[in-house]
């Protein structure tokens, strides 16, 4: 069903590449059915074209009428101007699929033609290597056939959830947003390898399998992480000292506070959308 599918993804930015490269490389859509424009930066759109072998058009170039899916990828601030830009060019049967964070299916089905079949996703960056934890929302007018087509698109960048929308901001609050928190601590363990006298490399790759384990340990291993957490910890030994330190320094907590704040984020960016919408 996928491959024959045209794509236009309107941004082609971080988001959009780490989404391209995920259908590319799961060869389940042929990369000449791939679209892709910006508003301005035509070296962006040259890069892509040479790294993926998509098309890469100006926007005044592309013609919606002949995909069957646009992704929208550009930031929320830019997404009413994107969609009253879209929405005469579209038919209703045209799939929609918006990656934007923290905007609601309604706003996006709300600015365009009344019964356009609409899904809202949040995916993130891993979706690069297929690696993404994605989610998605169905919109009121999209048809069971169109949900399997986008949970098939999907599924070639990561696993897909399907969610109540009120949950969208808690999951971009953890998979949306988390690859960042995972990099920050990387930052930190680097920084500690260095400090032991390891090479920055050397640091990184020991600091990556160690997390790599732990996932897995996680996803195959039929235990609590806190259970999983207590056979690591020797009574009175390092890795007690190493959470005592954490605890005295608030790691718990500023894990559950970023999570939160990004969440919170997601919230007001659906906030400020509404009241774009009301001032109008
Ligand atoms: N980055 C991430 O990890 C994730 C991002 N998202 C969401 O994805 C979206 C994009 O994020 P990201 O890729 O990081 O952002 P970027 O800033 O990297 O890219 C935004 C892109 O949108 C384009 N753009 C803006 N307005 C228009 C328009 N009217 N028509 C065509 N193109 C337009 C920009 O083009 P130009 O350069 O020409 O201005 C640019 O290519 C955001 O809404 C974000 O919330 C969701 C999950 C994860
Ligand atoms: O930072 C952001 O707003 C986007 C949404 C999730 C990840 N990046």
């Amino acid at each position: 069903m996928l491959n024959k599918q045209r794509i236009a993804l309107i941004g082609a930015g971080s988001m959009a590449e780490a989404m391209i490269s995920g259908m590319i490389r799961s060869k389940r859509i042929p990369p000449n059915q791939i679209l892709v424009t910006n508003r301005n930066n035509s070296d962006r759109l040259a890069e892509l074209e040479k790294t993926y072998g998509v098309r890469g058009n100006q926007r005044g170039d592309l013609n919606l009428k002949v995909v069957d899916i646009i992704i929208l990828a550009m930031k929320p601030k830019d997404i009413m101007e994107a969609l009253r830009s879209i929405k005469n060019e579209l038919h209703p049967h045209q799939l929609v699929i918006s990656v934007v964070a923290g905007i609601a299916t309604s706003i996006i089905e709300d600015h365009l033609l009344e019964g356009q079949q609409v899904i809202r996703v949040m995916p993130n960056t891993s979706s690069m290597i297929g690696e993404s934890a994605t989610a998605f929302v169905s919109g009121k007018n999209t048809s069971a056939a169109s949900v399997m087509v986008a949970e098939e698109l999907l599924a070639c960048m990561g696993t897909i959830y399907r969610l109540d929308e009120g949950k969208m901001d808690i999951f971009t609050g953890i998979a949306g947003s988390g690859p960042a928190y995972v990099y920050y601590l990387m930052e930190h363990i680097e920084r500690a390898g260095k400090e032991g006298g390891l090479d920055a490399k050397t640091a990184r790759q020991i600091g990556v399998q160690t997390i790599l384990g732990a996932a897995k340990m996680m996803m195959q291993e039929n235990e609590t992480p806190a259970e999983l957490r207590e056979k690591v910890t020797s009574p009175n030994g390092t890795t007690a000292a190493g959470l005592e330190a954490l605890k005295v320094h608030g790691g718990g907590k500023a894990i559950f506070q970023a999570i939160k704040g990004a969440e919170q984020r997601s919230k007001e960016l659906s906030w400020q959308i509404q009241e774009m919408i009301s001032e109008k």
